[in-house]
C-alpha cells in the first residue's frame, strides 16, 4: 500500500456531562469533536433544556453537541431538541431502534458492559439506524458517569460501526485505552472533573494530549477503503 492512501491516526474525543459554560470554552479551545450533555433522570449532572441552550450556542462550528437520555419519555427527547438544536442524539437505557431512530437525528446507542446481563451481540441488527455505538461501564439500568472502566475484552470484534470507549478513564490510562482496543473515539466524564458537573481545565488539557501521544504511538490508519 503507498503513503498516499494513510494518514496520522486521529482518535476523535467527547468530554461528557459539561453544565458551564467556561467548560465548554475549554473544551472547544483543545479542540474536541463533541461535548455531552445529560438529561437522564438520575444523574448528578443532568440539565435543563434551557440551561444547555447558552453552552450549545457557545460551540465552536464543527464541534457536535450530543444529548443524553436514559429511558426519558419521547415528549422530553423532542423538548431537548427543539430548544437545544443537538447534533445527535446518545441513549442510555432501554430504548429500542425505533424509538431512538423516530427523532429523525443520528443517535448513538451505549451499550452497557457492566454487570452480569452485559449484551453487546448482534449490535447491527439490532440498533440498524444507529450512526455509532458507545461502550460504557455501566450495568444495565444503572447510570453512566460512575468513573470505573470495564474489561475492555469484551468489547465485541466485529462491531458494525464507528464506536467510543466510555467508562473510567483519565488522563493517565486513556494512552493505554488506546493503544490496547484501537477504538474510533473516547468519551470522559468524571475523569476530567474537579465535581460532578464541573470539569477541571487541566485535566482536560492533559486528557487531549495524552489522545494525541497515543495517536502518534499507534501510528496511521489506512484510509484507501474509505476513498
Ligand atoms: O454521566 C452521567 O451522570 C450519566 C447518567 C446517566 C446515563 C449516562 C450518563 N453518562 C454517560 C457518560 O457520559 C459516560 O458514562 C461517561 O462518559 C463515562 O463516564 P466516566 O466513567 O465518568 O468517564
Amino acid at each position: 500500500m503507498s503513503d498516499v492512501n494513510r494518514l496520522p491516526r486521529r482518535t476523535r474525543i467527547k468530554f461528557c456531562g459539561l453544565t458551564r459554560i467556561e467548560d465548554v470554552a475549554v473544551a472547544c479551545a483543545l479542540g474536541v469533536d463533541a461535548v455531552g450533555f445529560v438529561f437522564a433522570e438520575r444523574s448528578k449532572r443532568r440539565v435543563s433544556p434551557a440551561q444547555v441552550a447558552p453552552l450549545r450556542e457557545a460551540l465552536d462550528p464543527f464541534v457536535a453537541s450530543v444529548a443524553l437520555f436514559m429511558d426519558n419519555d419521547a415528549a422530553t427527547v423532542r423538548e431537548v431538541i427543539d430548544t437545544v438544536r443537538p447534533t445527535i442524539l446518545q441513549f442510555h437505557g432501554d430504548e429500542d431502534d425505533a424509538f431512538c431512530a423516530s427523532f429523525g437525528l443520528p443517535y448513538l446507542k451505549a451499550v452497557a458492559m457492566g454487570g452480569e446481563g452485559a449484551r453487546a451481540d448482534d449490535l447491527g441488527a439490532r440498533y440498524a439506524r444507529a450512526t455509532g455505538f458507545l461502550f460504557d461501564s455501566h450495568a444495565a439500568g444503572q447510570v453512566g458517569g460512575s468513573g470505573h472502566a470495564f474489561d475492555w475484552t469484551r468489547i465485541p470484534r466485529d462491531c458494525p460501526r464507528p464506536w467510543l470507549l466510555a467508562g473510567g478513564l483519565h488522563p493517565d490510562n486513556v494512552f493505554e485505552a488506546i493503544r490496547a482496543t484501537y477504538c474510533w473515539g473516547v468519551d470522559v466524564s468524571s475523569g476530567i472533573e474537579s465535581a460532578p458537573g464541573e470539569k477541571d481545565a487541566a485535566k482536560m488539557h492533559r486528557f487531549v494530549e495524552a489522545v494525541r501521544r497515543a495517536d502518534a504511538a499507534v501510528g496511521t490508519i489506512a484510509t484507501h477503503d474509505a476513498l
